[in-house]
């Protein structure tokens, strides 16, 4: 058993959308295909991975550094000691021999992209769905059913308050039960936003707000005590992400729930939000994303970290709207996942006929992480591996 090939895509997610912070009007992703040897249903098992939304495609660092490494490597040092799978954790060391330690920053999405595969391939190797393999590994019990919201409401020329609050009336009519808007190019522009938000969800629905990291701690603190007007799902990564002083002071002037944490792309980073971002355990949320933070591999490491810090899992709700996290959401016990209805497609999504009830999907039995139940998205994957 061994892994023949890695091969590598940058592919265009573009769209005119912009956040408080960047625009995408040139955002790219890395889709890969983990190629092995194994053949179940008489083809040979690859395991696909991308990273989500918000840094680029990796394939510079992919195609340079980290495929060579796994492809030049001893095939029987990435297996299992049974030797009837692959080792995610044995690749992983493999994939980051002679990285020197800190600096977390675009080689974590390289990793990242490159261990969604490989957990891919594992769990297709042992023919389950990879949310049971997680269980199972974790003994724990799997709940297919996972907490979904819908993340949009960017920033978009031209978009007026009318078009925000169709946007939002049409997540409402998809069946979720919490939303999410971008905020951060200013209060006065941004509070008749948030009330017309507010007006059309009709208390049918929550709204969350995310500043994108654009805010300095002055700003942060004037929107925050806007924002305490209103009854709101969360207040997101209003400042710089390691800027974890500005996170911890934020608290005094904001009680209700806050999350950030998705530019956080190690557990050491997470670790360090935990001790000196103010965060708390009974309220705020964390948003750390396995595709952008060296994968699953890692993001165990750090679900690790905050059971010490006395955190539960169900306080995750990563960042990135993919099928990686559902599975993670539904193994481990997070708290749900972001979703993106309208955008960053085919990557992003749910498996075909997978309809959201109360804010809620419900996970199918497909082998993997499921990406061969999304019929637009098996497509490309499959481009890349042929
Ligand atoms: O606009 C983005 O970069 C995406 C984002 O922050 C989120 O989904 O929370
Ligand atoms: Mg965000």
């Amino acid at each position: 058993m061994r892994i023949v090939d890695l091969r590598e895509v940058t592919a265009p997610i573009a769209s005119s959308i912009a956040n408080a912070y960047i625009d995408f009007s040139k955002m790219t992703l890395s889709l890969v295909a983990v190629v092995t040897d194994v053949i179940r249903d008489g083809r040979p098992v690859v395991g696909y991975g991308f990273n989500s939304n918000g840094r680029y495609g990796q394939g510079g660092l992919i195609r340079e550094r980290f495929a060579p490494r796994l492809l030049e490597a001893d095939p029987k040092t990435l297996l299992n000691d049974a030797g009837d799978n692959l080792d995610p954790d044995r690749i992983w060391a493999t994939l980051m021999k002679n990285e020197k330690p800190g600096g977390h920053g675009e080689r974590s999405v390289a990793v990242g992209t490159i261990d969604m595969a490989v957990w891919d391939a594992v769990a297709k190797i042992a023919g389950k769905p990879l949310f049971r393999l997680l269980a199972e590994r974790h003994g724990l019990t799997a709940n297919p059913r996972v907490f979904v919201y819908a993340a949009g409401g960017y920033y978009y020329p031209g978009k007026g308050i009318e078009q925000l609050r169709a946007e939002m009336r049409s997540y409402l009519d998809r069946g979720y039960s919490v939303v999410k808007m971008k905020i951060g190019n200013g209060i006065e522009e941004d509070r008749p936003r948030i009330e017309g938000v507010l007006k059309e969800l009709d208390g049918k629905a929550q709204l969350a707000v995310d500043a994108n990291g654009r805010l300095n701690l002055e700003d942060a603190i004037a929107y925050a005590k806007m924002l305490r007007d209103y009854p709101l799902f969360w207040y997101e990564e209003a400042g710089d992400p390691l800027d974890y002083n500005l996170q911890a002071q934020l608290a005094e002037f904001y009680p209700a729930p806050m999350a950030t944490g998705e530019n956080l792309f190690s557990h050491q980073d997470a670790r360090n939000l935990i001790r000196y971002g103010g965060m708390r355990p009974d309220r705020d949320w964390l948003q750390f994303d396995c595709a952008l933070s060296y994968g699953l591999c890692e993001y165990q490491r750090t679900l690790e970290v905050l059971k010490t810090a006395g955190w539960s899992p169900s306080r995750c709700i990563p960042h990135g709207g993919h099928q990686m996290s559902l599975n993670i959401a539904a193994g481990l016990g997070l708290g749900g996942n972001e979703s993106y209805p309208d955008l960053f497609q085919p990557y992003g999504g749910f498996p075909d006929g997978v309809r959201v009830e109360d804010g809620h999907i419900t996970m199918p039995d497909l082998p993997g992480i499921g990406f061969e139940g999304k019929s637009d998205l098996i497509k490309v994957m499959r481009d890349l591996a042929a």
